[in-house]
């Protein structure tokens, strides 16, 4: 179901983000080219400070960049004011966080349902139930978050992110706090939301097993873009990940792997 018309859902030209000043200055972003596909479920790797969680902020409109463009989902970020930004992270977009920020005083489905009760609009049951049967949560719906196990209040707060068809999903680190088990079950689902449910889903992690999950990994070094994988499987990317360390120069791009059979699904 997935909508492979070759635009991307998100894109950034010359992205220059600087945090601090002076002596102290740090270049968080040095001129990031980006397309995000549509119907994709896209990785950014990179070593720690490498500008993953800056750039995915800048694509989401939570944080601002000094220079350059952002467009998501054919509307221009980078210029949008305070009020457009919150009704395009409302409307537009869905986000997953390595901690799940469920609300504990609500059931699973209430969370689940919870921005659309905010931004009061009708839920469309088909869509949920979908999504709810996608997470494989539908004998946990009336259950608390103290209830569930951290893989399942991950698969809420994934659902959650889904529910209002968003253009993107943004996610950061989303299996930093699960066992491999729960990742498994958290990956699988994003991924077959891009390929059942025809979902954009763009995720930081620095993981290589997750990263294989993705159909395109990105990787980033010192504020730039230095080279992508299709199909990734854990090792081509660890490889890659291997050819970015200092000894191998921090500013060579990783050397070309070639693209192999996916990863676990
Ligand atoms: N609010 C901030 N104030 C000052 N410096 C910041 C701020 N946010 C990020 N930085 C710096 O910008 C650089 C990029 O940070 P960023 O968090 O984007 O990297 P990252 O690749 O996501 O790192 P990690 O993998 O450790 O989460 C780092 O050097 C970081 O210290």
């Amino acid at each position: 179901m997935a909508t492979h018309d070759g635009t991307p859902i998100a894109s950034a030209r010359g992205l220059v983000k600087t945090y601090g000043s002076g002596d102290t200055a740090v270049r968080a972003l040095d001129g990031v080219d980006v397309d995000f596909g549509r119907g994709e479920l896209t990785a950014i790797m990179g070593p720690s400070g490498s500008g993953k969680s800056t750039l995915m902020h800048c694509m989401a409109g939570l944080d601002r960049s000094d220079a350059g463009t952002v467009v998501v989902d054919g509307l221009e970020v980078s210029g949008m004011g305070e009020r457009k930004l919150t009704r395009l992270r409302r409307d537009r977009l869905g986000f997953v966080f390595q901690a799940f920020n469920l609300v504990p005083t609500l059931t699973a489905l209430e969370n689940i349902t919870l921005p659309l009760d905010i931004a009061r609009r009708p839920v469309d049951r088909a869509h949920l139930d979908a999504v709810v049967q996608a997470v494989g949560l539908a004998d946990r719906l009336g259950h608390k978050p103290t209830e569930l196990s951290g893989g399942q209040q991950q698969r809420v707060a994934c659902a959650r992110a889904l529910v209002s068809r968003p253009a993107v999903v943004f996610a950061d680190e989303p299996t930093g706090n699960l066992d491999s088990t729960s990742s498994g079950e958290v990956l699988g689902f994003l991924r077959r939301s891009v390929d059942d449910l025809g979902q954009s889903v763009v995720m930081v992690t620095h993981d290589p097993t997750a990263a294989s999950y993705a159909h395109r990994v990105l990787f980033l070094a010192d504020g730039r873009l230095v080279g992508e994988l299709t199909d990734p499987t854990p090792d081509s990317v660890l490889a890659a990940l291997a050819a970015l360390r200092p000894s191998a120069g921090t500013h060579a791009a990783p050397a070309p792997v070639p693209a192999a059979s996916r990863g676990p699904r």
